[in-house]
């Protein structure tokens, strides 16, 4: 194996867990805190021309900090390599869960959909669309915690780049009508659509478009006519007719998702500020600080500039560990004075 010596004394590398397109996940250890992170190792010769996609993915990725969104740790580049270190997400993709149950209740369906309409909506009020949503893009962690994934396609619908869209995302099962016809398009309402299609196979299991012969996914897409399994309830009927919506103006907003009865269910509306998990904590300060022999607040000056450098992943990395209720501890040897 490549010896990926820009990180040595920083991670301890395990086994390969991922292949995609141009990128490789390796699962990892942070070797201060000893916690695992997920490494995802992209060869800048193979990006080529979807370099472009990765520096839109990191700037996206730093500007976010929720609980349903993969969180990123840290970024080290070389001349060959990104290695982007990501918060680890042992529960696999959600694509798989579903799969292996066949098909989820309407309560177990809720409680992921919740969670993903929070990521969204947190997403969308920070004026980023996500543009990929699908089940391969969500992730669980070790406490089935939704995490969305893969922010490669993002970007501020005022940016609209819908070429990137073409050019990158895999298959179109997920694409709405308006993406279909090449029209110009909003993020957002792109994003619902795609919601839709998320929450139509969390409860059956299956997808409400899908085809081998991409003109014939593509006709049934723009006829927006789907199966409705006699299993479904009327309510679920109804969630997902407003979101596969195939008029975008007539499609239901993430804003309207988060008070939405099938959604709420006599349980309090989805704040798409919850999670967030970027705060100042004294104890993980304190433990930095005294390891790195400065006082607390010109350690915290330093990780508040959130260079996610090591020391920004060694800060978050211990919070995660006091959000777990387990004890704070630094290994000294492998932390670098900043
Ligand atoms: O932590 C991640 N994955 C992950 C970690 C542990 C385990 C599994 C999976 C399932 C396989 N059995 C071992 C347990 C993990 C974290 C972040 C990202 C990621 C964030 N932006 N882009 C990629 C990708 C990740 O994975 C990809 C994956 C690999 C195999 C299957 C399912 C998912």
């Amino acid at each position: 194996m490549v010896r990926y010596s820009a990180l040595k004394g920083l991670y301890e590398f395990e086994k390969t867990i991922g292949c995609g397109g141009f990128a490789k996940v390796k699962l990892a250890t942070h070797l201060a805190t000893g916690e695992k992170v997920a490494i995802k190792i992209m060869s800048k010769s193979a990006l080529g021309k979807d370099l472009p996609r990765v520096k839109l993915e990191l700037r996206a990725l730093k500007s976010l900090s929720h609980r349903h969104i993969c969180q990123l740790y840290q970024v080290i580049e070389t001349e060959t390599h990104f290695f982007i270190i990501l918060e680890y997400c042992s529960g696999g993709e959600l694509f798989d869960h579903i799969v292996e149950k066949n098909r989820l209740s309407e309560s177990e369906s809720r409680i992921f959909f919740r969670q993903i309409v929070s990521a969204v909506a947190y997403l969308h009020n920070l004026g980023y669309a996500h543009r990929d949503l699908k089940p391969e893009n969500v992730l669980l962690d070790h406490e089935q915690c939704l995490k969305l994934i893969d922010f490669g396609l993002c970007a501020k619908p005022d940016g609209g780049m819908k070429s990137l869209l073409f050019t990158s995302c895999g298959s179109p099962t997920y694409a709405a009508p308006e993406l279909v016809l090449g029209k110009q398009y909003l993020g957002p309402e792109v994003d619902v659509w795609a919601m839709g299609v998320l929450l139509y196979a969390l409860l059956c299991g299956y997808l409400p478009f899908d085809d081998h012969n991409i003109d014939s996914l593509y006709k049934k897409i723009l006829s927006g006519r789907y199966e409705e399994p006699s299993f479904m309830t009327d309510a679920s009927k109804r969630l997902i007719r407003q979101m596969l919506q195939t008029d975008p103006k007539k499609r239901i907003t993430v804003a309207e998702l988060l008070t939405h009865p099938w959604i709420t269910n006599n349980s309090n509306p989805i704040s798409p500020y919850s999670g967030l998990v970027k705060k100042q904590d004294d104890d993980c300060i304190a433990l930095m600080a005294q390891c790195h022999r400065v006082m607390p607040d010109e350690m915290w000056k330093y990780l508040r500039k959130w260079k996610y450098d090591y020391n920004t992943a060694t800060y978050l990395l211990l919070l995660g560990r006091k959000r777990r209720g387990l004890p704070l501890k630094l290994n000294t040897a492998a932390l670098k004075v900043p």
